[in-house]
Order: C-alpha cells, then structure tokens, then sequence
C-alpha cells in the first residue's frame, strides 16, 4: 500500500504582482525522493520555502505528513526536516557543537551526535570549527542535522550545488540511504542527471509552472527518441544526403542531419549503405540516447543553462 506523504493542488505564490508559483500540483508518496527539477529562478525555492512552513502560499492547499501547512503548521514542523541553500551550520561552532545545539532543540542524547557524526564520516573533523570545512563537509553536517529529530519527510534544496563530483556522489548515497529507511525525500535541483539518479518522479518546473511530470524514462518518451547524427563539410554535401536520407531532420547550422532510428545494427548499417550508394560520406557519426537536457529542451524550448548563473 503506498501513502501520500506531500499532496499539492493548485498552489500559488506571488511577491507582489510577480507571480512565482503559477497553480502547481503534485504529489509525492511517502518512502520515494521527489525531485523538482528547474532553473535557477523556476520557483524551486518558493515551492519548498511554502510546503515547509516557512513562506504563506496565496493559494491552492498542501498537506505534507496529512497536514494543512495552512492551519497545522506545527504539526508539518514537527513532521519534516528541512536542509537548504543557506544552511542552518552555524561557522563559529564545531561540528559537534552545531549538533549538540540541534539535539537540544529536539531532544536526543549525546549517543545521537556522536552517531551521526560517525554516519557522516564527520569524526575527525567534529572538533574543529564549521567555518574550516570544505563544502562537501558543511552539506554533510548540515544534513546531519536535519536527521536530529528522525523526521520521516526531508526537504533537500539544492543539496549538491556548487560540489565536486564526489562530495556529490557521496550526498547521493546518503540520499539513497536515508529511502532504503523509509524517509520521503523531496529535493530541488538544477542538474538533470541528479534528478535522473535519485528520483522516482521528477516535476520540472519553469517559471512557476509544472511544465511535465512523471518518471526520468516518462520524460524520455515525450521527446524524439534515439536517432543518428551525421555531419557533414559543405552545405552541398548537406543538401545531398538529405535528398537520399528522406525521413532525416536538417540542422543547417551544424551542417547535420538527425535520423530516426533505433540504434541497433541493422538499421545503422541501412542509414551508411544509402549514403554509400550516393556516393556520400559523412565528417561525423553518432548515435545520440535522449537524455533530460533534452526533455527541457523539448518541453520549454530552452537548454537548462541558458537561465543558470
Ligand atoms: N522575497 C522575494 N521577493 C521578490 N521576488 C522574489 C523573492 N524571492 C524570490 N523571488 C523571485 O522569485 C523567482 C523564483 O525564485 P526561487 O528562489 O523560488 O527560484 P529557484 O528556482 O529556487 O532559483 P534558485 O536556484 O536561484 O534558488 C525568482 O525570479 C526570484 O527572483
């Protein structure tokens, strides 16, 4: 039996008359990692600073653990955990330090700090202060700290921007770790491969508007599938191969040719025996797998770098 564990309908949030959240449904079941997937500017940020208490929506409902963020926010706060951009870690404290603060706020004894810390891989550093670790450290142990209370819904945003590949690989085990217990994880991101890795549903989210939802490979579906790229020298050749590949789509700027087709053997050998037949050849051949740069690209018309900082 599955369970909601974050039921959206018809959310909507402005800051003055900039509408951000445009009406946004969604729903997350409890024990799987959501990832709302955007640019920067999407409204990533709004939607988790609403569904965690900390922001009014204007409308629309959310229960989150089966509770009105609108009239039992306590009940929400008591029920999530919340790791964000601008984290809780405060610098002029230890490791240990921030996390003892925690487990006084929230009960817990002091075999609590010292599990997380070892759950963390914080040991050797939990004596030093937060201001001396690296970013991959301050996620860790500002994660950490979101797990103090065992809450069994975890908001994540953005929890990899701006770390190395392996600090990231790393966040994503935790990530991974903290579902096989049993937690909901909701997390924003703006890498498509984060999404495509961790989430059971990915929402991608443009200007405050759900653009598509579903799994990574129901992304997938909704763009043109795999297909072979030819490139060519000269506008000429160009012309000719389109002529003989008729079912070929045309990219004039990248003097290429994009055919359908599904990359197996045989129907790669029939794309180079037409243009052997011509008498063509191509400068370049690749077969190109859909990935979820593309699915932006084909749901909003622009790549995900184009609004990154
Ligand atoms: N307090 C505010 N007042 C006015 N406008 C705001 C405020 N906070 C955010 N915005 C604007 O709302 C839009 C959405 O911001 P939000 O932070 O939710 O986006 P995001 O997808 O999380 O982006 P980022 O990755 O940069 O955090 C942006 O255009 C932002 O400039």
């Amino acid at each position: 039996m599955t369970t909601t564990a974050i039921a959206v309908s018809g959310l909507r949030k402005a800051y003055g008359d900039r509408t951000v959240l445009d009406g946004i449904d969604l729903e997350v079941q409890a024990g799987t990692v959501f990832a709302l997937l955007g640019p920067n500017g999407a409204g990533k940020t709004t939607t988790v600073n609403v569904l965690t208490t900390l922001m009014k929506a204007d409308g629309g409902t959310v229960l989150v653990a089966g509770h009105d963020i609108a009239t039992e926010a306590k009940a929400v706060r008591a029920a999530i955990g919340v790791t964000g951009q601008f984290a809780a870690v405060d610098d002029l404290l230890t490791g240990r330090e921030n996390l003892r603060l925690m487990v006084d706020l929230q009960g817990g004894g002091k075999q609590v700090v010292d599990d997380l810390l070892e759950r963390f891989d914080l040991v050797e550093s939990a004596d030093k202060p937060a201001s001396t670790y690296s970013g991959g450290m301050r996620r860790k142990l500002d994660l950490a700290m979101t797990l103090v209370g065992d809450p069994r819904i975890i908001f994540l945003d953005e929890p990899t921007t701006g770390l190395d590949p392996r600090s990231r690989r790393t966040m994503w085990a935790i990530v991974r770790e903290l579902v096989a217990d049993g937690v909901t994880i909701f997390l924003t991101t703006q890498y498509l491969e984060e999404a495509d890795q961790l989430a059971d549903r990915i929402a991608v989210l443009d200007q405050g508007r759900l653009v598509a939802q579903g799994t990574a490979d129901d992304l997938k579906r909704q763009i043109p599938g795999t297909h072979v790229r030819l490139r060519f020298t000269t506008v000429a050749e160009l012309d000719a191969a389109a002529r003989v590949l008729t079912d070929a789509t045309r990219d004039d700027e990248a003097l290429a040719l994009r055919v359908p087709s599904d990359g197996g053997t045989t129907s790669l050998r029939a794309v180079l025996d037409r243009l052997d037949e011509y008498a063509l050849s191509a400068d370049e051949f690749s077969v190109h797998t859909p990935d979820l740069d593309d699915v932006f690209l084909a749901l909003t018309g622009h790549h995900t770098e184009v609004a990154a900082k």
